[in-house]
Parts: structure tokens; sequence; C-alpha cells
């Protein structure tokens, strides 16, 4: 028999929540190098799948669905399992994980990350490690921005580089969404930011009090609490002002969803090439997409309907 077969004990699924960006202010720059920010991010119903399989052979191995996505040690999955395992002091520690890759790749919508999330969530129940929440997002933190976001997910205030979270109103919103995104384009993050600087430092915020009276502004914004149809989010995006012009996909799809009936508001989501546009209720939502099937299809565009989550990452029950 071999060594993996022997050693399984047992198992676990866990959903990894994409988001979307209600608002995204670029501040100023941070020491670090990283953009200082304003945001306000919302999970979506929109899911990836892990299954994680405890063994204890110091093996960690990743499969997915997805023959483009790297399997080996630039996959965030993988980067977390080894980050939480190293943290817990325990070297025996293995796992087999697939991966259902339903949250597209590259499209501004945290898919990697929040994979990166579900994986520390999963390991740390599977392993019994009790980490706390807080340690969970501290390590998330040092897998980027926007995980430590997507372990709890549901509505927060991102500041910082994204990693100072507080949390919104928990409780399930009826706002729903349209999403689309060309197929064949991704957007590079470093290439937007680098981008936005060259266009936009000459009027960056450099003081700590001029960072906080932003936040202060955006705590106190009317649409956010809570988030309702009669007083939508205006959906602003920096980001969206470098890339847009510079990504004919965006400008198209944004163009596309501002002519569905019954649409709220519109914008692009992180730093793209996903946009979304956000409806009163799933039905209205669901309605849009259908009447314009023919469109979408015309103008080679992938469409989804989703329902905002309260949650980021769930176990499957
Ligand atoms: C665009 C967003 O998705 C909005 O939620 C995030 O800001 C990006 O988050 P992420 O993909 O987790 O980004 P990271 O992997 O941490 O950083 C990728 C790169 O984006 C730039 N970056 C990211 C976050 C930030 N606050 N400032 C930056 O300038 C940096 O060049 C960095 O090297
Ligand atoms: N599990 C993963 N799923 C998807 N991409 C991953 C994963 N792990 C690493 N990556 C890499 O991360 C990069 C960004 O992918 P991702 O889908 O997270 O983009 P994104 O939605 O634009 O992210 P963000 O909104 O956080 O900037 C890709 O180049 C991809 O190869």
């Amino acid at each position: 028999m071999n060594k993996v077969s022997s050693s399984i004990a047992e198992s676990l699924k866990v959903y990894a929540s994409a988001k979307i960006n209600l608002h995204l202010e670029v501040l100023g720059l941070r020491k670090d190098g990283f953009h200082e920010l304003a945001m306000v991010m919302q999970s979506i119903d929109l899911v990836d799948e892990i299954e994680i399989t405890k063994t204890n052979d110091e093996l960690i191995s990743l499969n997915s669905d997805n023959p483009e996505l790297d399997n080996g040690d630039g996959n965030l999955i993988i980067k977390a399992a080894k980050l939480i395992r190293s943290r817990s002091g325990l070297r025996d520690l293995g796992a087999l994980i697939y991966l259902r890759k339903k949250i597209p790749i590259g499209a501004g919508l945290a898919g990697g990350s929040s994979d990166g999330a579900a994986t520390l969530v999963g390991l740390n129940s599977l392993w019994g490690l009790n980490f706390s929440n807080n340690q969970l997002e501290d390590m998330a933190a040092e897998l980027g921005s926007d995980v430590p976001f997507c372990i709890s997910g549901g509505a927060q205030l991102c500041f910082g580089r994204g990693e100072c979270l507080e949390p919104l109103d928990k409780s399930d919103p009826t706002l729903a969404i349209v999403l689309v995104k060309d197929p064949s384009v991704s957007v590079s993050t470093p290439w937007a930011y680098s981008r936005y600087k060259q266009l936009n430092e000459s009027t960056y915020l450099s003081k700590e009090i001029d960072f906080q009276e932003k936040r202060m502004a955006l705590r106190k914004a009317s649409w956010l609490r809570p988030l309702n149809a009669s007083n939508p989010p205006p959906l602003i995006n920096d980001l969206q002002e470098v890339v847009a012009p510079a990504t004919p996909a965006v400008e198209k799809a944004l163009q596309f969803l501002r002519s569905l009936k019954g649409v709220l508001s519109v914008a692009m989501s992180g730093s793209g090439p996903s946009c979304f546009a956000i409806f009163s209720d799933l039905d209205q939502a669901r309605i849009a997409l259908e009447e314009n099937q023919e469109e979408l299809r015309k103008q080679c565009l992938e469409g989804w309907c989703c329902a905002l989550n309260s949650k980021g990452v769930r176990f499957a029950k």
C-alpha cells in the first residue's frame, strides 16, 4: 500500500466567494510601496469549491479542473497551506487538495485570494490548529492584500492596503448583480496600480490626517447602512479611469451593462476587467441578463447573475 492512501484520515469541502468592489478610492502611496486605499468590498455568490483531504505524510498537493492554472508553488492554495503549516510548527501535516474553479481567473474578483483564504480556514479546521480569526487574517495579509477580506467576507470597509477591515451589517442584502467579462481578457493588478500612479501621483495625499478624513467620510456614506435599492451605491472605482481607456473589453462591458433595464449603477470590479451592474433583486438581474443573452453573445461577453453573500469562506454542510 502506498504511503498517501494509508495515511488518509478525513476530508472537508469549503466554498471560496468572489468579491466585487462597491467602492475603491486610491488615497496615496505607503512606505511599503503599496497604495493606501479606502474601499468597500462585497462577497458575491460566485464560488470556487475546494475539497481537502488530510494526510500525515508532509505532502501538500493540488489538482484542479482548470488546466490553465499552475498547481505548484505559485498557486495561492499551496502558498496558504504551506504558510499555515509552517506557523503550526507541525511539519508532518499533509493535504490532498482539489479545486473546482468557477471564479474567472485574473478578473478583478479575487478568485485566487479567496482560494487562499478558504485554504487557511479549511486547514485550520481539518488539521485542528485552533488559530483565531485574527491570526488567520494576519497570515492572509502575508499572502495578498485582498486575502484577509476573503476570510469573513460579506460587506466590509477595507483600509490600509486592503487588510484593515471594518465589517458592515451582516444581514443578507436583497440587492443583486449582473457580472460580465470578456473571457479572452485579463488585467494585471500591478500594471493597473502603476498606471494609476503614473497619471495621478501629483495629487496623492500623504498625511495620515488626510487619510483619516477620507476613511471617516466613507464610514459615514449614506448608501452603506443598509445596502438598499432606494439609495444604491454610487460605485466609485479610481482604477476604472485608467484601466477602461486602455482596455476595450472593459468599455464594452460597461456599455452593455448600462443598457440593461432596471439597472441601478455600474462599475468595474477591482483592477478589472470584470464589470458589474447593481439591481434591486435577483429576479430583476435574471430578467435583464436573460433578455440580453443574444447581445451578450454578439459582444463575446460571459455573464452571471449573483446574489450578494453575507459570508466569505463557507464550509459545505
Ligand atoms: C485591486 C484589488 O483587487 C482591489 O480589491 C486589490 O487592491 C488587489 O489586491 P491583490 O490582488 O491581493 O494584490 P497584491 O497581491 O497584494 O498586490 C499586487 C500588486 O498590486 C499593487 N497594489 C496592491 C494593493 C495595494 N493596496 N496597493 C498596490 O499598489 C502592488 O503593485 C502589488 O505588488
Ligand atoms: N487559486 C488560484 N486561482 C486563480 N488564480 C491564481 C490562484 N493562485 C494563483 N493565481 C494567480 O493569481 C493571478 C491573479 O488571479 P486572480 O484570479 O486571483 O485575479 P484577480 O481576480 O484579478 O485578483 P484580485 O482581484 O485579488 O486582484 C493569476 O495570474 C493566477 O495565475
